[in-house]
């Protein structure tokens, strides 16, 4: 694999294991328990020095890995065919084998996992501006009628939800850390394993619009529990620049780790949670902690969304799918290329539901409460 095919994981560096001021607060959440990790969370260092030095192991600079992170190549080499070729073999498009998915789903409950940016609307220079189009909003709608269907995403929860416009539908907000069941339902699920963090968060956007201020096109993005650094319209010979103000903001925070995506730096709280916790959490509020007969489907394109794709392996139930149209180190079992690819998944799924051979059980299912 070149370089380009690398995957940086997480960036955050642990030591010691320092409890968070205030953490034996009330319990206030579904998720309390589940959030245990939080409480006696790692104390993380976040250090760019380590950050290249994950990156280095994995033979690339931290730079090369934002970079590969999402490629803007607009012509490809026959070389850059094979190699997609080989990675496709080994991660099959799920419309080519839908046939076989949709084998692997008789009689079981599929509920449905997805990310957004980049999943569900294309992945654009603005991220305020990252609108879903109306036939996707459709799709997912035909979707949420027949499964239980969660957004997880690395915004912030309302943000999504506008952004998504669909009241139906659990949404997971901060990568998980801010969950939420459809409006509808009173009784709906709530998890925010990291609400102590709120106020230290508030503080490092501040410190960090601030610090960032001098670097053009340069853009943070308040996620509620989390944060974005956005080097998507920064020259790349000022990445190295931005990396070193993100640093130097966040050292003072030893208990915010920082992450990877696609262009963007991610600080979050160093606490055991993420997007595959968050499919667990919501697997067990809709009754199926146990449950041998779920096919959790989740989709999504970015490093985050390996944390669920891993759960769904370790499970060894349900599927994970990855959006690129590049070769990634993954831990999903199949690919589509885009939004556009995933959109027709979705359609063909509703078409599979309405097929009277299709013995896949669509009914909603109402959460437990706990
Ligand atoms: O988990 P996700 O829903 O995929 O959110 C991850 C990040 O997505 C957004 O950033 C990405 O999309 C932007 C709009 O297309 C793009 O400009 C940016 O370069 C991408 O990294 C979002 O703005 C971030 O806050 C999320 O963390």
């Amino acid at each position: 694999m070149t370089n380009q095919d690398v995957v940086v994981s997480e960036m955050g560096i642990s030591a010691g294991g320092a409890a968070l001021p205030g953490a034996g607060g009330p319990a206030l959440f579904a998720c309390r328990s589940a959030a245990a990790g939080a409480m006696s969370m790692r104390q993380a260092y976040l250090d760019l020095a380590a950050v290249a030095a994950a990156a280095r192991s994995a033979s690339c600079t931290w730079a090369e890995a934002m970079r590969a992170s999402s490629p803007t190549r607009s012509s490809r080499s026959a070389a850059d065919v094979d190699e997609f070729t080989a990675w496709v073999r080994k991660h099959p498009s799920a419309l080519s084998e839908f046939e076989q998915i949709a084998g692997a789903s008789k009689g079981k409950k599929i509920v449905m996992f997805l990310d957004y940016d980049g999943t569900l609307s294309p992945i654009v220079a603005d991220p305020d501006a990252a609108f879903m189009s109306d036939a996707m909003r459709a799709a997912v709608r035909e979707v949420a009628k027949r499964f239980p269907t969660a957004i997880v995403s690395g915004r912030c929860r309302d943000k999504v939800r506008n952004f998504v416009g669909l009241s139906e539908l659990y949404y997971a907000g901060s990568h998980g850390m801010d969950i939420k069941g459809p409006s509808s339902n009173p009784e709906s699920v709530l998890c925010q394993p990291a609400s102590e963090f709120l106020p230290m968060i508030d503080e490092v956007y501040k410190a960090l619009v601030e610090k960032t201020k001098s670097t053009p096109g340069a853009k943070v993005e308040n996620n509620k529990f989390c944060l974005s650094v956005h080097f998507r319209c920064v020259d790349e010979k000022r990445w190295n620049a931005l990396g070193e103000q993100v640093k130097d903001v966040i050292k003072e925070y030893p208990l915010l780790k920082l992450t990877q995506g696609r262009k963007v730096l991610e600080i979050r709280p160093s606490i055991k949670w993420d997007k595959g916790k968050a499919l667990e959490f919501l697997l067990e509020s809709l009754g199926f902690a146990n449950s041998s007969d779920v096919l959790p489907v989740y989709i999504g394109d970015d490093r985050t969304d390996e944390d669920a794709f891993k759960v769904l392996r370790k499970r060894g139930q349900g599927l994970g799918i990855l959006v690129s149209k590049f070769p990634k180190e993954t831990n999903a079992s199949y690919s589509l290329q885009d939004p556009d690819e995933v959109m027709e998944f979705l359609l063909r799924l509703v078409e599979w539901t309405r097929k009277p051979s299709s013995s896949s059980s669509s009914s909603m299912i109402r959460p437990r409460v706990s």
